[in-house]
Formats: structure tokens, C-alpha cells, sequence
């Protein structure tokens, strides 16, 4: 891959390759658009294959936290990092420190907090070398693992999305499938059940289906049946690309509401559930609880001020849909407008200058 040509494709600004022999660390950070404020996004650790699909996949995320950041009204710019390892077995202080000394070098241009394959205990090693880590023990003022604040959200988000498909917000005897019943989804599953929802679940994992099953009642169906189970609610928080060719004709449900990133596998799906009539609430809308969590950190963490942000998202399925009638287009196309206009708008109401450190030029 030619990576310039692939930055200047998309506009990135920024992507750094941190090598440390002693621990063993390699590890990519991605900065990709800072016009709203320092590139904040979590850090993956997987075992990837090969070099090019580490820098693939960061390049990805990282323009993903932009728009996720821009559209949640967050004066955060955009950024991801990944940690090329098993996060089963290359965890360790050593690796977290060497890669926190890196982030501590880019002075707060970018921001670091959980994703998938890092937790809590790993921002506090990360912690111990810098303080731009966020999601760190509640025990240093921090605001700990995002993923109930993700999941309230959500839920938040599908309320919205149900006003939208069927005229009430109530979720109190909607059928309700979830795919993926991990951190996120078990705690989206409470919220539903308390509302008086049926869930239909499945997971890879056994021990989080009987979880779900126990504590909520659900009804378990196997993890290719879930697509086609009939139901309200589509609710996928498991993988991203499971909106693709395979599945989109098995759909039963007249909505798609879940917190799985990256959840449409070609812009042409998403293109043909809008044909469909489905009311899709697009991923990094509805997900984006973990994000502003974890952002309220900047002004000194609380939480109450954070849920109420959370609260938010709710309004903003609804403002999407309203772009999305407007302008004749689908819903994941209205958010995507919608992040690029905030942004926008903000560069040109920073084109003069400022003697405080905040003018930024960009262009
Ligand atoms: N944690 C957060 O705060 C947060 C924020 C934004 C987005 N997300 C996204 O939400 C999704 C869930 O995140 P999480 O933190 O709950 O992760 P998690 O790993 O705790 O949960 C994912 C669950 O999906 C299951 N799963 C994997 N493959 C599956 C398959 N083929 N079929 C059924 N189940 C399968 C796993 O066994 C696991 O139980 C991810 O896509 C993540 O990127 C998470
Ligand atoms: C900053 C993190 C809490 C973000 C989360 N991993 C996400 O994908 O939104």
C-alpha cells in the first residue's frame, strides 16, 4: 500500500510507528484530524497478520473516531492507536509503559482509552508514563470502563430509532435480538429487560449466553440463526460488516440499532436498508457513549454531567433522520454529512489568528 497517497486521500495528519526492543512493542498510532480539538480514540491490541493490515485497520478507526467525535458535538478531534499482539498472552507493564512514554511524546495531540483487547488495568499501566489516557481507575478521578456508559447510549439511541419506526419510544414488548452479549450488550440488555423488552440472544462465547439467558429471561437461538429470528429490533453488538449481501435478506426487523463499530460492510448496504424501509441508527452515532465518557475526563470527570450528554444521542438519531429526509439520502450518508459540516464549519471560524495556542491552521 502507498500510505501517503492513502493519507492524502482522506486528509490525515499523522501516523506514528513506536518500536520498543525490551518489551517487545509495536505499535501504530493514528492521528487523523485534530480541526475540533486533540485526536482522541481508544487503543486495539490484536494479533494481526501482517504489518499492512495493522496500518489498515488503525487508518480506519482512526478517521472513524473523527466522525464519531465530530457528530457527538464533542470538541474531540480524531485518533486510534493499535498494539500489534495477542492480548491474551503480550500483555505487560513493561509494554504499556514503553507504549505510554510514546503517547506522552506527542504532548496531548493524541489521547488514548480502552477498545477492543485493552481494559481498565492496561490504561493504568499507560497511566503510570502519561497522563493523556483516559478510562483509567475511578480510583485517579477517572471515569473506568466506558462500556455501561456505551450501552445506555445505545439504548438511548434505539428508543430514538423506535420513535422513528413504529410512532412510540417504548421498547416494553418489542422483541429485541442481540448479537454479541459482552460488555457492552449485557449491560444494554438490562436496560432493556427493566423496560419490559423480550430478547431473543447469541454469542460465540456460552458463558455470556447463559448470563443473559439467567439474568433476563432471553431466549437463545444459535449465531447464524439470530439474522433472521422475527423481531422488532436488530441489535448488533457483536462484529462490524454483518450488514452485508448474506444477511440484509434475512432481516425480519424494521429496525438496526447496536454498538458494534463499522457495522455496514459497503456504503451500498447501508443504501439498501434505506430502500428496504429499515431505520438504521448509524453505528458510530449510537455508540458514541464510550467516546463522550470518557472526553468529560478533559474538564475534570463527572459523571452525571457525562450521562447527560449521553442522554443526547437520542436527539441526534432523530436530527440524522431529519437531514436524511431533507436531503432525500440514507441515514449512515446524513450522519457522515452532518460530522463533515461541523467540521467544516468549525476550520472556517478558526481562520484568523489568536494569541491563545488554539487558532488551529490547517489549510
Ligand atoms: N466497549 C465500548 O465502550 C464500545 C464503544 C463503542 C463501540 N464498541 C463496539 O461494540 C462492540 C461490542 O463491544 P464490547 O466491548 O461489548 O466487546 P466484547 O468483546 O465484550 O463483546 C463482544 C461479544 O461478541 C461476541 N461475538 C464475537 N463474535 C461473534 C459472533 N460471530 N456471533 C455472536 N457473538 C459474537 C463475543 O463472544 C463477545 O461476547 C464491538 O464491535 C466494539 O467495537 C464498544
Ligand atoms: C474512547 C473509547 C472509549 C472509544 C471506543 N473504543 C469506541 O470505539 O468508541
Amino acid at each position: 500500500m502507498n500510505i501517503f497517497d492513502y493519507m492524502q486521500k482522506y486528509d490525515y495528519e499523522q501516523l506514528v510507528f513506536c518500536q520498543d526492543e525490551n518489551s517487545g512493542l509495536k505499535a501504530i498510532i493514528c492521528i487523523h484530524d485534530t480541526t475540533l480539538g486533540p485526536a482522541l480514540g481508544g487503543t486495539r491490541m490484536w494479533p494481526y497478520k501482517t504489518e499492512e493490515e495493522a496500518i489498515v485497520d488503525v487508518l480506519r478507526l482512526g478517521r472513524g473516531m473523527t466522525y464519531k467525535n465530530a457528530a457527538a458535538g464533542l470538541n474531540i478531534g480524531g485518533g486510534k492507536a493499535v498494539i500489534i499482539g495477542d492480548p491474551r498472552e503480550h500483555k505487560s507493564e513493561e509494554l504499556f509503559r514503553a507504549f505510554g512514554r510514546y503517547i506522552q511524546g506527542l504532548n496531548g495531540r493524541y489521547i488514548t482509552a480502552e477498545d477492543v483487547g485493552t481494559t481498565v488495568a492496561d490504561m493504568d499501566m499507560i497511566h503510570l508514563e502519561t497522563d493523556f489516557v483516559t478510562g483509567v481507575s475511578p480510583a485517579f478521578g477517572s471515569s473506568g470502563n466506558p462500556s455501561p456508559v456505551t450501552a445506555y447510549g445505545v439504548y438511548r439511541g434505539m428508543k430514538a430509532a423506535a420513535k422513528l419506526a413504529f410512532g412510540s419510544d417504548s421498547l416494553s414488548g418489542r422483541v429485541i435480538a442481540v448479537q454479541g452479549v459482552g460488555n457492552v450488550a449485557y449491560n444494554l440488555c438490562r436496560h432493556l429487560h427493566e423496560e419490559g423488552a423480550h430478547l431473543i440472544v447469541t454469542d460465540i462465547n456460552q458463558e455470556n449466553v447463559d448470563r443473559a439467558v439467567n439474568d433476563f429471561g432471553a431466549k437463545a437461538v444459535g449465531v447464524n440463526e439470530i439474522f433472521g429470528v422475527e423481531c422488532d429490533i436488530f441489535s448488533p453488538c457483536a462484529l462490524g460488516a454483518i450488514i452485508n449481501d448474506d444477511t440484509i435478506p434475512l432481516f425480519k426487523a424494521k429496525v438496526i440499532a447496536g454498538a458494534a463499530n463499522n457495522q455496514l460492510k459497503e456504503e451500498k448496504h447501508g443504501d439498501q436498508i434505506h430502500e428496504m424501509g429499515l431505520i438504521y441508527a448509524p453505528d458510530y452515532v449510537i455508540n458514541a457513549g464510550g467516546v463522550i465518557n470518557v472526553a468529560d475526563e478533559l474538564q475534570g470527570y463527572n459523571r452525571e454531567r457525562a450521562l447527560k450528554k449521553v442522554e443526547t444521542i437520542y436527539d441526534n438519531i432523530l436530527k440524522i433522520y431529519e437531514i436524511a429526509e431533507r436531503d432525500g439520502m440514507a441515514s449512515y450518508k446524513a450522519a457522515d454529512r452532518m460530522a463533515e459540516e461541523r467540521i467544516a464549519s468549525v476550520a472556517r471560524s478558526r481562520n484568523t489568528f489568536l494569541q491563545n495556542g488554539k487558532t488551529v491552521y490547517k489549510r
